[in-house]
């Protein structure tokens, strides 16, 4: 591909991408992939090339753009080595006219950044959209990190996490014998620090009611082999993975699918038995920007009133669950102030005689009753995270 058509294909990419984020559909990485899938005459280097482009012009806009076109006429504004390509030629993007309008460059959209959290000041922002290392979790019921730093090339300790690696960004493990085998899972330094929160113990029961795919629970039951786990979520497909991560990894997690509405019902077996309950709710993302910067385009305040609405149901369908003397822990992956602190003080005004507790971890700043970690201050994800104890 010349220059200028890999110019044209990220425009291409990104017209697709907006879409996307406007309607809810996949993430900007796989749009690119599928891009390429049916132009097979695209080189690896033309892939990489297009992708970058892709992923630069994506960080430039806080806000959704207009269309591919004007997204990458932001980048080209700064770099007049781009500018140069849109000269009209075969395959390449049309020149650019004079009353085309060039957005400001801008880390995060305007309305978020009266919502953010007092630590997540504008000196904060460029650290939203740094590229992230690859953080790895060592799976310690089976390997201890020293062999693992041992194996991996240019693998440092995580700072935070007892059980972390981290690798530079754009490296890839899942090729890797330790991957495969188990005694790696990939999972940021932040989320380590949520199953670190959970204390987990052997012999303890312990909820994750949000499980997703079961990042959080491989985490526990790596950390405690001798604990009962349990899994939930409303997500089929995303809780189905979970079975065969819980193999590879040698762990045992019980699941359990919950129909929306009807989660309270489900759970009743389980109130006031758990030692622990996780609440990894659904949120903002806005702490893994970093990873996802088209995830800025995908919210808007109607959708964040809509999460935070969500976040309160789940934590107080989780508080019953908990049995006295046992603890509830809240985690979101937003420095946005409603999903955090907010949330927080808002659990501990419902339930009067529960008591915030300080996580069991370095790092971060106390934030309300919780802790906030930032890409900034942590060099972690962004996360909100409290721990509510239920009084005996
Ligand atoms: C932040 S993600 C969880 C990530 C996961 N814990 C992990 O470590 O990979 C939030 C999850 O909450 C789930 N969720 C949304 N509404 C729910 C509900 N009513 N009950 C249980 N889970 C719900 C979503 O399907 C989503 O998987």
């Amino acid at each position: 591909m010349t220059p200028s058509a890999r110019v044209q294909a990220a425009i291409e990419i990104l017209d697709t991408v907006i879409a996307s984020a406007r309607d809810d559909g996949p993430p900007a990485d796989s749009i690119v992939q599928r891009y390429f899938k049916t132009r097979r005459y695209a080189g690896s280097k033309d892939r990489r090339a297009v992708r970058e482009l892709v992923f630069r012009a994506i960080r430039r806009a806080g806000e959704r753009p207009q269309s591919g076109r004007a997204a990458m006429l932001g980048l080209a504004h700064d770099d007049p080595v781009l500018g140069a390509m849109f000269d009209g030629a075969p395959h390449g993007p049309e020149p650019i006219s004079e009353d085309e309008a060039i957005a400001q460059a801008a880390s995060i959209p305007a309305w978020v950044k009266d919502r953010l959290s007092a630590h997540a000041g504008e000196g904060e922002w460029p650290a939203l959209l740094e590229r992230a290392p690859l953080d790895l979790r060592v799976n310690v019921a089976r390997a201890a990190r020293e062999e693992m730093l041992r194996r991996f090339e240019g693998a440092e300790p995580t700072r935070l996490s007892p059980w972390g690696l981290r690798l530079p960004a754009d490296s890839r493990v899942d090729d890797r014998d330790e991957f495969k085998d188990g005694l790696v899972e990939v999972q940021d330094e932040g989320s380590q620090l949520i199953a670190l929160a959970c204390r987990p113990g052997d012999g303890l029961i312990a909820l994750d009611l949000c499980a997703g795919a079961g990042g959080k629970a491989l985490a526990l039951a790596a950390a405690a082999p001798g604990m009962k786990i349990i899994a939930s979520d409303t997500h089929r497909a995303r809780l189905s993975q979970l079975p065969d991560r819980a193999a590879r990894a040698g762990a045992v997690i019980e699941t359990r699918l919950l129909n929306g509405g009807q989660e309270a019902a489900q759970m009743a077996d389980l109130e006031g038995a758990c030692d622990i309950v996780l609440v990894d709710a659904p949120c903002s993302g806005s702490g893994t920007w970093r990873r996802n910067p088209e995830g800025r385009w995908r919210l808007t305040s109607d959708r964040l009133d809509r999460l935070v609405s969500v976040q309160q149901r789940l934590l107080d369908l989780g508080a019953p669950l908990v049995k006295p003397g046992g603890v509830l822990v809240y985690a979101t992956c937003s420095i946005i102030e409603a999903e955090g602190a907010g949330q927080a003080q808002g659990f501990l005004g419902r339930h009067s005689s529960w008591v915030a507790q300080d996580v069991p971890f370095d790092g971060g700043r106390s934030d309300g009753p919780g802790r906030l970690l930032t890409p900034a201050h942590d060099r972690t994800d962004g996360f909100f995270i409290a721990r509510f104890a239920r009084p005996c």
